[in-house]
């Protein structure tokens, strides 16, 4: 468990209001494949309107959660429930058609041999023809191509491809949404606005929306509330600025960017470290511990003559470091450090242009408010920089290591 530094984080997530309706209720959902558990008591509420993200490394069970709440896949234990009606439960099984759900998955397949417009109205099962051809007007106008309404798949791109899959999925007005890295074949350009516009109308639409993605960005741009799971789990849930700012363990830390760590031990509540004393509430005398912060929360600042600045609450005390490489990424700099007092890396990201030559003294601080506090464990040598946590098998590890320290 995390001892944060500071515990003035706002929380963002508004409580839901009392009395309304979940449209999608997961409750203990557990599946075994060939005696190995993939979905390990996966409980979550989406409201109308809301969209949840199921975030998480490859293979931590989040394409059989969300093909169970679909219904393509049986559970081995748990309920699905969609605006109060029990869809999976035990000895009950609603077929997919049945559901009220609409899927989106990153193969959407259009029909090939189908117009626009009559893939949009594939799934419109009600209705006179009139009113049918209403309903696919307004969604293309709503995508914006309209113009498109009697052209075929081959003569669209990938991304107007990917709005008529939407406009299909949204036809015959779905409760619940669930939607499988739907944007992760197109390309970056494309992708930003595509999934601003998809969300404005997920969110016209009302649907409770549960998508499902590997990459903690596309979350932070979507969700109003992150799922974050980890072999089978959810280990975490909340709002976006909540689990990024407040991660649960130090394998939730890395998953939203790399990190970087010092190591010390507490005696009376505190930890001395180069970079001063920091507050280790609650974990006994004698625990080893891991500082963690973010590139971006690190301060960097230059070296006058052999000396750094003054400590101060906010920084504590600086530390010096040498700069061994400096690279522009647009909108930040990023700069690596190999620290005086134990050779080990640093990296700091800093707004706009700033690249200092290899071999230039500077010094790092940590900003307190930034940092939080994880026992660790000898097993793992990571003074220093942590990447990213790429794998479910990685993170685990991390994250059990943390957990076999005490609290
Ligand atoms: N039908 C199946 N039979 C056997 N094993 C399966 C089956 N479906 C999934 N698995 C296994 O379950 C684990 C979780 O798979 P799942 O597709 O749910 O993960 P994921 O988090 O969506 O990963 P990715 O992002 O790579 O798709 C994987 O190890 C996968 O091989």
């Amino acid at each position: 468990m995390a001892t944060k530094a500071s515990t003035n984080a706002p929380t963002l997530q508004p409580p839901a209001p009392a009395g309304e309706t979940p449209r999608l209720q997961v409750e203990g959902l557990t599946r075994s494949f060939g005696g190995r558990p993939v979905v390990k008591d996966v409980s979550l509420t989406v409201m109308p309107g809301q969209v949840t993200c199921l975030l998480g490394p490859s293979g931590c069970g989040k394409s059989t959660t969300l093909r169970i709440i679909a219904g393509v896949e049986t559970a081995d234990a748990g309920r699905v429930i969609v605006d109060g009606e029990e869809m999976t439960a035990p000895g009950l099984h609603v077929p997919p058609e049945r559901r009220g759900i609409g899927l989106m998955f990153q193969d959407f397949a259009l029909f090939p041999h189908l117009s626009v417009a009559e893939n949009v109205a594939f799934g419109l099962t009600s209705g006179s023809r009139a009113e049918k051809r209403a309903r696919v007007e307004e969604l293309l106008r709503r995508v914006r191509l309209e113009r498109y309404i009697d052209a075929y798949p081959h003569e669209l791109s990938g991304g107007e491809q990917q709005r008529v899959a939407l406009a299909r999925a949204l036809a015959p007005r779905p409760r619940v949404m669930l939607m499988d890295e739907p944007f992760s074949g197109l390309d970056n350009r494309l992708r930003d606005g595509i999934r601003d516009e998809t969300l404005d109308i997920l969110k016209e639409e009302g649907a409770a929306v549960l998508l499902v993605t590997h990459e903690p960005e596309e979350a932070m741009r979507m969700a109003d509330e992150i799922a974050l799971m980890r072999g089978g789990r959810i280990v975490q849930k909340g709002a976006p600025y909540n689990v990024y700012n407040a991660p649960v363990d130090q394998a939730a830390a890395a998953f939203f960017s790399d990190l970087n760590v010092i190591r010390g031990v507490v005696r009376g509540a505190l930890t001395d470290t180069p970079f001063g004393q920091f507050l280790a509430p609650g974990i006994p005398d004698g625990t080893m511990v891991d500082i963690v912060i973010r590139p971006q929360h690190l301060k960097l600042d230059l070296d006058r003559g052999g000396r750094g600045p003054a400590p101060t609450p906010q920084e504590g005390t600086w530390a010096r470091g040498v700069v061994v490489r400096a690279r522009f990424l647009g909108a930040e700099s990023l700069v690596e450090l190999r620290m005086d007092y134990d050779g080990s890396i640093l990296r700091a990201s800093v707004p706009s242009v700033f690249l200092p030559k290899p071999g230039t003294p500077l010094w790092v601080a940590f900003r307190r408010d930034r940092c939080f506090v994880f026992p660790s464990s000898p097993e793992i040598s990571h003074t220093g920089l942590v990447r990213e946590g790429e794998t479910d098998a990685a993170a685990e590890a991390l994250a059990d290591a943390g957990a076999a320290a005490p609290r």
